[in-house]
């Protein structure tokens, strides 16, 4: 009687969801479980392709023809159940491919081709120890070679905690590591040596005992001072009299905070309490229930987080904390880690993969019971969740702009469900789709509509650049912002400064013929960058240098146009050259580490003016802040974006939130060329409610979400006249499977059309209720595959955040 195996497979040209049928070997009965990775042969040459296990069978009467799993790529289950389940949801929530999903779920290092080590972590008998290794602690784990009767054995040693699966991480040189202390000799002969000491060498008795405390051990100095209460110095005398070796040993590549310090919870105001209260309700009787927790800036929104998280916790469970990944400052994360010390684990893009692997196993191991970390944090390996936060929900990062092109707070409600844990969704500036399920009951609002230091919100004024621009000559700054910044010096307060973009200046215009220097591969504008004196390709990395005069009248009057971080700060150095001032965008934070230092230079009062792009706007809490200056209000309002004004509402509230939030006064300052558009005078009286209802009713006019749901099918090939044929056909086969009164826009290219020598075709479905579009776009997925060896792609985006 035979077992076995479904498993999902990666190969990259046959994709399907349903899982293929594979033996289990006898050795391997009842020890490979769902979850694990294995290596099976596939397809006619049977070349060895990796894949996931996700069920098994007992199966009596097998068909002799079936083909065997070959060999493990661990030891163990990778996923659990739960994920596993999760998987399969998501690869048919976003259209995409379950082994794409579960890849997704895993840190990078253990991707198929990173190399594995078997690591001996408990002793074995010697013979074991000479069969499987060599007579070594650590080997090469190279599944092709092993057989299954190894693998059985090994999968013994694993159960038994002697054996562990590590993966290589490709900078491993540079891992983290410490120096250590390894005795060198064994008990007897450090009695031998302590005989002829002299009486009074006490540290070196000290030590001789301490060294016979680990034998076969290597201790960070560091806990060797502590353990043996010796100075580090004696560790290098024993080092010389050869006693011990010093040897660099690994640690916890944890990003960790040096700051121990563990804060206490404020006492709560009124709002507060009653939204700890009520999200502890739900965290106590394990319901999955969804708050919307809207509170303007600065109204203690992450003290909430915190108290309810503690709960949690209390109740011996797990928490995830999710925020946008600009608003993962060093200041919120020191927040969280003070507050739950090393329970804390922290998951985002600035760390190294060998980092993030390291957070990832001591959420694994349950090590760590707080998870706070970006967009896909949301997969941690947690058991046991009690509270799901999402900080910010509005923000678009948390829809992947791959695939699966899956929106965190979809997969946080899953969640939610799976594990009974209430969802908290914070933000001053919802989404109007999570405002609208508000109004609907579907989640349950919670109020904070109160400042803690209980001043105003900032008052806002609203500078029209037009009559500014008539007045003088061409200037980034209005009158009112420079007598604004130049008072705060004077006080020796602070201020930010927002400008809605990057580079030096995002074009480059001939003010003759009006001609734009645009990139050869794609149908954008290139970007001038004065730190290499060249012009830029943000979308295909194409440079070329600043031209003298126009490529195509040759004009002298080529011209940067528009503005950027850099111009801005030359300017600001001209005009208030007392004031010292930080840059903060894209360029100055490259740098692993910057955007920290930055911040942490403007809390020390280093600086007078904090100037950066959007990735200020949010989260910075700085006492001395009394002014914010937003340069270009307007960047954004003009793209061909349906969310233009929705997301220009929550920018200018984000970053207006920033002022005043201590005790003493805030003032805004927006500069704009439309001072009449609804979303820039709404963010000036903060008023989310009218924005609310005035955007709903656009959105209803237009037929666009939270009304209806929508769907972008994207076709993309070398050849126009191809990309739009291919986008031309899908939509005609489309629209005869799915409801009559389901609408279809376009085929249309997109609004830039051409990227990295492709040309890119678009439709949007629209839809309310629409039974077949499931499974119509399911089996289109399915059946477009084989049309990338034709030099198509072909993606689907469920509920698009940009419709460019
Ligand atoms: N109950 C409280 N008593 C005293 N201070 C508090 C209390 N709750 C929060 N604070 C402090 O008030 C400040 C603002 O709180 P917090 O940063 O949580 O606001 P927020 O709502 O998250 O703001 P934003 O959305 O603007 O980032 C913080 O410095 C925080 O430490
Ligand atoms: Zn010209
Ligand atoms: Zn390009």
């Amino acid at each position: 009687m035979a077992q076995m195996a479904q498993i999902i497979v990666d190969v990259p040209t046959m994709q399907t969801n349903q899982p293929y049928t594979y033996r289990i070997p006898d050795e391997l009965t009842d020890q490979i479980k769902p979850g694990m990775r294995v290596v099976v042969p596939f397809g006619r040459g049977s070349r060895k392709v990796q894949g996931f296990v996700v069920g098994l069978d007992e199966q009596v009467d097998f068909d002799g023809t079936l083909k065997s799993i070959d060999s493990l790529l661990e030891l163990h289950p990778v996923l659990n159940e739960e994920l596993l389940q999760l998987a399969q949801w998501l690869a048919k929530k976003t259209f995409a491919f379950q082994i794409t999903c579960m890849f997704t779920m895993l840190p990078n290092v253990m991707r198929s081709k990173t190399k594995r080590f078997l690591h001996l972590i408990d002793e074995v008998d010697e013979q074991t120890l000479f069969d499987l290794f060599n007579g070594q602690n650590e080997i090469l784990f190279e599944p092709d070679q092993l057989d299954a009767k190894t693998l059985s054995q090994l999968l013994k040693l694993k159960r038994e905690g002697k054996v562990e699966v590590t993966y290589q991480v490709a900078n491993r040189a540079k891992a983290k590591t410490m120096l250590g202390i390894t005795p060198k000799l064994s008990f007897e002969q450090y009695e031998e040596i302590r005989a002829t000491l002299p009486h009074n060498a006490h540290s070196q008795n000290k030590l001789l005992s301490y060294l016979q405390s680990i034998l076969n051990t290597t201790v960070k100095i560091a806990d060797a001072e502590q353990q043996s209460d010796l100075k580090a110095n004696i560790f290098t005398t024993g080092e010389h009299k050869g006693w011990l070796t010093k040897d660099p040993v690994e640690v916890y590549r944890s990003p960790s905070s040096k700051d121990k310090t563990r804060d206490h919870p404020f006492e709560l105001n009124h709002h507060q309490a009653i939204a700890v209260e009520k999200i502890s309700h739900a965290v106590n009787n394990d319901q999955a229930e969804t708050f919307l927790l809207e509170g303007v800036t600065g109204s203690g929104k992450t003290e909430v987080y915190l108290q309810s998280i503690a709960q949690a916790l209390n109740k011996g469970k797990t928490a995830i904390m999710l925020v946008p990944e600009i608003s993962l400052t060093p200041q919120m994360v020191t927040r969280v880690k003070q507050r739950f010390g090393s329970a804390v684990a922290v998951l985002h893009s600035g760390l190294s993969n060998g980092e993030k692997y390291d957070e990832w196993r001591r959420i694994e191991k349950g090590e760590a019971q707080v998870v706070v970390g970006a967009r896909s944090a949301v997969f941690a390996p947690l058991k046991n969740i009690g509270l799901i936060i999402m900080d910010e929900e509005h923000e678009t990062s948390y829809k992947q702009d791959e695939t699966p092109r899956y929106h965190a707070r979809d997969v946080a409600l899953w969640r939610s469900k799976y594990h009974g844990a209430p969802l908290v969704l914070g933000s001053a500036t919802p989404s109007l789709e999570s405002r609208a399920r508000a109004q609907k009951g579907v989640y349950q609002q919670l109020l904070l509509p109160d400042r803690i230091n209980e001043q105003p919100l900032p008052i806002v004024s609203v500078v029209d650049m037009r009559k500014e621009l008539r007045q003088h000559a061409e200037s980034n700054f209005s009158t009112d912002l420079l007598d604004a910044l130049n008072d705060r010096l004077a006080r020796g307060e602070q201020s930010i400064l927002m400008l809605n973009r990057r580079g030096y200046s995002s074009f480059i215009m001939c003010r003759d013929c009006g001609f734009v220097l645009k990139c050869p591969n794609c149908d954008i504008s290139l970007t001038l960058h004065m730190d290499t004196h060249t012009m830029k390709c943000h979308y295909c990395g194409h440079e070329e240098p600043i031209p003298r005069q126009c490529p195509n009248c040759h004009s002298a009057k080529i011209r940067y146009y528009g503005t950027g971080t850099q111009k801005v700060q030359a300017e600001l150095e001209q005009k208030i050259p007392a004031a010292n001032v930080l840059r903060m965008d894209v360029d100055t934070t490259r740098r692993k580490g910057m955007h920290e230092k930055i911040l942490k230079q403007f809390g020390n009062h280093e600086a007078d003016i904090l100037l950066g792009t959007q990735m200020i706007a949010k989260g910075l809490d700085f006492p001395d802040v009394t002014l914010v200056g937003v340069l270009n209000a307007d960047t954004g309002l003009g793209l061909p974006d349906f969310r233009a004004s929705e997301h220009t509402f929550q920018l200018l509230t984000q970053v207006s939130g920033r002022a005043g939030r201590a005790d003493k006064k805030g003032e805004v300052i927006v500069q704009t060329f439309n001072p009449d558009h609804y979303a820039i005078k709404l963010a000036q009286t903060q008023n989310f409610e009218k924005f609310f209802k005035l955007e709903m009713d656009l959105r209803h006019r237009g037929g666009y979400p939270p009304y209806y749901y929508t769907v972008q099918v994207m076709t993309s090939h070398e050849k126009e006249a191809q990309a739009a044929k291919k986008m031309l056909a899908i939509t005609n086969w489309l629209r005869k499977r799915i409801a009559p009164d389901s609408i279809i826009l376009g085929p249309t290219p997109q609004a830039i059309a051409r990227v990295n020598r492709r040309y890119y075709y678009q439709i949007v479905i629209k839809y309310k209720q629409d039974q077949n579009i499931q499974s119509a776009l399911t089996e289109m997925m399915q059946s477009v595959q084989k049309l990338s060896g034709q030099g198509f792609q072909i993606s689907i985006d469920a509920e698009p955040q940009h419709f460019m």
